[in-house]
């Protein structure tokens, strides 16, 4: 067993009350996880501050605290470590209980508003198809090998991560592709591991509900790349405003891609369908299954990344060319009798809202009218709502606009503010139906032949949560069911 000066390596400490040389079981950040002989890091939270339950954790058993104060009372037999950032602390202490993992592996991070889940993912599918055994934390699952664990968060807290990258390790994978969220980076999720490349994707409005202004969400996303260390490569997107600003200050490799600019990976988009995306990627014409401009970013993102990462360009190319996206972004099936091109999409920002809808735009042939369902979620970012209602009015012949996760908030009063968005000449092409099985019902009751269907936000989530309960919802088989009966 690891004591708990081992634990400690690298944490920066003001005070130790007690014997550091204790063994330690288990870490936890939660009191509610505490056990006989574990270590309890007291992190100050978002709704919370883990301080106030230290007492709560030692009647549990925890052996040592780990706090940015101290407590007024302090247990002979419990030592405690007062640190400067326990957030920071939890991190680095995580990464030594479990013996670093992401120094043992080849560890790729992946920031951004939007494409994350998607890059890593890709990146993940095709070190496998290379023959490497790998990793992924992604928003829709964790992976190892074959093995699926199911995933909490797009980036987990650091006691999770490390142990997923510990199991990692444990199992022969050489490299891990994971997602960095902006929450993760300001909650210090990732404190204290080590990379070996960062991507970046782009950057748009989202989570001001949390970051409060676009400037400290920059801020807090650059800081990723500022942390990574001189053996790893940073790779941005140079058509991105902030692109360049996010490398600014980083010791990394640097290294760019662009469809409209010089870059050190170029690509160009030679044509774009339901069938895919023919590109010119650095003079070889390649043929992708994934389809849309944003992917076209994707790929290239996962290009280049493999190239920085030391692979071939000829085989990479090639193992990319048959790949497919990940659940739930763009997954789409059409239906026998009138040819309805039904898309599931997880575009949850205005931004990633308008790249969908310019993409099905750019896909339309003669007139065929575009329906899009779509909502946003509760107790986030409010300041989306009215801003997607208006993309989604601008960009389709008709809206729905519907519930997503409405969570603690009332569905009616987040459409309301939807509504909001919606410039007064287009009010007659828009309706609201709270209940989502409802709207889709009655976006397939509105289609015509050839028609297209946009159901947006929610993408590969099979549950919609209502009151802190998660009930089963599945756009993608809700779609499916409700054709089948309609079509009867
Ligand atoms: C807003 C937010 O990010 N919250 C995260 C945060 O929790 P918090 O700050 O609210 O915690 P808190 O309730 O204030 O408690 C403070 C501390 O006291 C501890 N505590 C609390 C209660 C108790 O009885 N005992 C106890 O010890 C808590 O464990 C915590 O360490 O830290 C927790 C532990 O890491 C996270 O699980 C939690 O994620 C919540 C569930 C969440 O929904 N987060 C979302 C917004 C999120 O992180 N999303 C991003 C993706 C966003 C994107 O699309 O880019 C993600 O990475 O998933
Ligand atoms: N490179 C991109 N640029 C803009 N929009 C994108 C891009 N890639 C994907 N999208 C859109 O954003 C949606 C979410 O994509 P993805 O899940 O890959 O992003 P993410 O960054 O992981 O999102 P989250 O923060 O919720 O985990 C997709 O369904 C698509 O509509
Ligand atoms: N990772 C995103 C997911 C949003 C998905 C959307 N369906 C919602 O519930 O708002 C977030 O936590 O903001
Ligand atoms: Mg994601």
């Amino acid at each position: 067993m690891k004591t708990l000066r081992d634990i400690l390596y690298n944490v920066s400490i003001i005070a130790v009350h007690g014997d550091a040389g204790i063994p330690v079981n288990a870490l936890a950040i939660d009191s509610r996880n505490i056990g006989n002989q574990d270590a309890f890091i007291a992190v100050k939270g978002v709704h919370a501050d883990g301080h106030q339950y230290i007492e709560k954790a030692v009647s549990l058993g925890a052996a040592a605290i780990i706090c940015e104060s101290l407590p007024e009372v302090m247990h002979d037999q419990v030592t405690y470590v007062q640190v400067k950032d326990s957030a920071a602390a939890s991190g680095i202490m995580a990464g030594n209980f479990f013996d670093n993992p992401s120094h043992q592996l080849k560890l790729v991070g992946v920031t951004g508003t939007n494409g994350k889940t998607t890059i890593a993912t890709l990146l993940f599918r095709l070190y496998s198809k290379l023959g490497y055994h790998c990793g992924l934390l992604s928003t829709v699952q964790n992976q190892i090998g074959d093995t699926v664990i199911p995933s909490t968060h797009t980036t987990p807290d650091p006691i999770s991560l490390n142990a997923l990258l510990a199991k990692m390790v444990e199992d022969g994978c050489l490299y891990a592709f994971m997602e960095v969220s902006s929450h993760a980076i300001h909650q210090q999720r990732i404190a204290g591991l080590r990379f070996a490349g960062g991507l970046f994707s782009n950057i748009t409005h989202d989570h001001l509900d949390y970051h409060k202004t676009f400037d400290e969400y920059i801020r807090v996303k650059k800081s990723f790349f500022d942390n990574l260390p001189t053996s790893a490569f940073a790779l941005t997107n140079l058509d991105d405003k902030r692109g360049n600003v996010m490398l600014q200050n980083t010791k990394a490799r640097k290294a760019t891609y662009s469809l409209h600019t010089l870059a050190d990976f170029k690509g160009k988009i030679l044509e774009n369908n339901l069938t895919g995306l023919i590109m010119m990627i650095d003079d070889t014409e390649v043929h992708f299954r994934l389809i849309g401009e944003f992917n076209a970013y994707n790929l290239l993102a996962v290009y280049g990344a493999a190239r920085l990462l030391g692979e071939d360009k000829a085989t990479v190319l090639q193992a990319l060319s048959d790949i497919q996206g990940a659940e739930g972004r763009f997954d789409y099936f059409i239906s026998d009798k009138d040819q309805i091109i039904a898309i599931v999409d997880y575009a949850h920002t205005p931004d990633a809202l308008k790249n969908v809808l310019a993409t099905i735009q750019n896909l339309r042939k003669g007139n065929e009218q575009l329906i899009t369902v779509v909502g946003c979620g509760g107790d986030r970012d409010t300041a989306k709502r009215p801003i997607m209602a208006d993309v989604a009015v601008e960009n389709s012949d008709r809206v729905i606009l519907t519930s997503d996760n409405p969570r603690s908030e009332d569905p009616t009063a987040i459409i309301a503010e939807m509504e909001k968005g919606v410039p007064v000449h287009l009010k007659k092409r828009c309706i609201s139906i709270v209940d989502r099985k409802e709207a889709i019902k009655t976006a397939l009751t509105l289609a015509g032949k050839n028609d297209i269907i946009l159901v947006a936000g929610k993408g590969h989530e099979k549950y919609q949560e209502i009151h802190g309960v998660k009930h089963p919802f599945d756009d993608k088989q809700v779609l499916h069911d409700m054709m089948t009966m309609l079509e009867k």
